[in-house]
């Protein structure tokens, strides 16, 4: 078992996870960029901390060791030439088009007087008021007048869940769909190659932010050490499915079988785990309006070794997943008790979507109490985390969080 990154389940007791405490990126949402960037409404920043701080405080106290993301981007930086590197890279990924505005932009971020400052601005974004402060410069004639920013806030970093997940003992780290998501993939990029914990570990990537097509973490889940569910969505396209398959299978990694979920594309089912989560060995969360249009594929490596066959299985979601789990029985709970009203409105704010610290133990939003309820009756044991700020952003428990460990089963 590798002790720098070990994910063979959804369900095992959760040992080490990323999260990002949302930070001054937030305060830079703004009603005409909500669309682009992929909120529907503006989270008040002071309760979102407090909230995500109660879901850190949570998971610690359940012997989760929790680290952030902000800090290990900034250790792994720690060399002048990886910091430069870093930065150019950011830099081109950004809007900016004038050579000067760039060479600008490039000297005010080296200026900070931590790589930790230098990366929460990355991350919060640069108005055009924080360069004029910083050197008098008159900036309409280098980006559109009424446009605020010089680079866009990144306000979706605090689902860590879906730029890079960890999936065995390697990385899938993603290309996201959107423009806005896919520069956060560069964080994570950093991260696994150069920050001292990961740098000399040869750790294995069964994707990469270059690749064509997109993939996101929410559609990865590690169902067993034998089999992987990948949704196809709104933002994870087939052929994507098909790339990590062959390339997990050539890896000789554990996995036998990738399920592959398609799933409606629709922005309220953006990834595979907004519908769908492990909650125990046999129990999932779902919602129920997926369950109709769902068509699960089955992905194997080839007999000879050579590519992959896939086959379209024609059993109910509960079969399919008692045939491959190896169970008798799988139970489906059913979020919002399968009534409409209170299956799409908890839906909307993620009740289907829970992090399993343990198998039988999960972190849910308070808000979902009809789903919440039900997990109880049946037996799961719920850590309940404040979520008034945090659900605007369209993200739950599991979309917060990235496991980097969890204990085998
Ligand atoms: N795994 C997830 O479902 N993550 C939630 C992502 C929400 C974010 N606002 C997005 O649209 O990408």
């Amino acid at each position: 078992m590798s002790d720098i990154l070990n994910v063979y389940s959804e369900i095992g007791r959760l040992k080490k996870v990323m999260l990002h405490r949302p930070g001054n990126e937030i305060e830079n949402l703004t009603p005409d960029l909500m669309d682009r960037l992929l909120f529907d409404d503006i989270p008040y920043l002071k309760v979102a901390r407090e909230e995500h701080d109660f879901f850190a405080k949570t998971l610690r106290e359940n012997g989760v060791e929790v680290v952030y993301l902000e800090d290990l981007v900034a250790e792994a930086i720690e060399d002048e030439k990886v910091k430069e590197k870093f930065v150019d890279e950011f830099i081109a990924e950004t809007s900016i088009e004038s050579h000067r505005l760039r060479e600008l932009v490039k000297k005010y971020l080296l200026e900070f007087k931590s790589n930790k400052a230098m990366v929460d601005k990355m991350m919060e974004g640069i108005r055009k008021e924080d360069i004029q402060t910083y050197e008098r410069v008159h900036l309409s004639d280098m980006v559109g007048t009424l446009y605020p920013f010089v680079v866009d806030p990144m306000p979706n970093l605090y689902f860590t869940r879906d730029p890079f997940s960890t999936i065995g003992s390697g990385i899938s780290l993603n290309h996201m769909r959107t423009v806005t998501r896919n520069r956060e993939t560069l964080f994570s990029k950093y991260v696994f190659s150069y920050h001292p914990d990961y740098k000399n570990e040869n750790i294995p990537f069964w994707y990469d932010r270059d690749d064509t097509t997109s993939i996101e973490g929410g559609d990865q889940l590690v169902l067993s050490k034998k089999v992987l569910a990948i949704g196809i969505s709104e933002r994870t396209d087939a052929s994507s499915v098909e790339k990590i398959a062959k390339r997990i299978f050539e890896h000789n990694e554990k996995f036998e079988t990738i399920l592959a979920f398609d799933i409606p594309k629709k922005r309220a089912f953006m990834h595979l785990d907004t519908v769908f989560t492990m909650v125990d060995y046999d129990k999932f969360t779902i919602h129920p309006e997926i369950e109709g249009p769902l068509t699960v594929y089955s992905i194997k490596k080839a007999q000879n070794n050579e590519g992959i066959v896939i086959e379209k299985e024609q059993m109910i979601l509960e079969e399919i997943l008692a045939k491959y789990l190896e169970l008798e029985k799988v139970t489906l709970i059913r979020c919002g008790g399968g009534n409409m009203v209170d299956a799409g409105r908890e839906q909307w704010n993620d009740g289907s979507n829970t992090l399993a610290i343990a198998p039988g133990e999960v972190v849910v939003y308070s808000r979902n109490h009809v789903t919440n309820k039900l997990l109880v009756e049946h037996g799961i044991k719920l850590h309940v985390i404040p979520s008034s700020e945090l659900s605007r952003g369209r993200g739950g428990p599991r979309c917060m969080s990235m496991p980097l460990i969890r204990e085998e089963l």
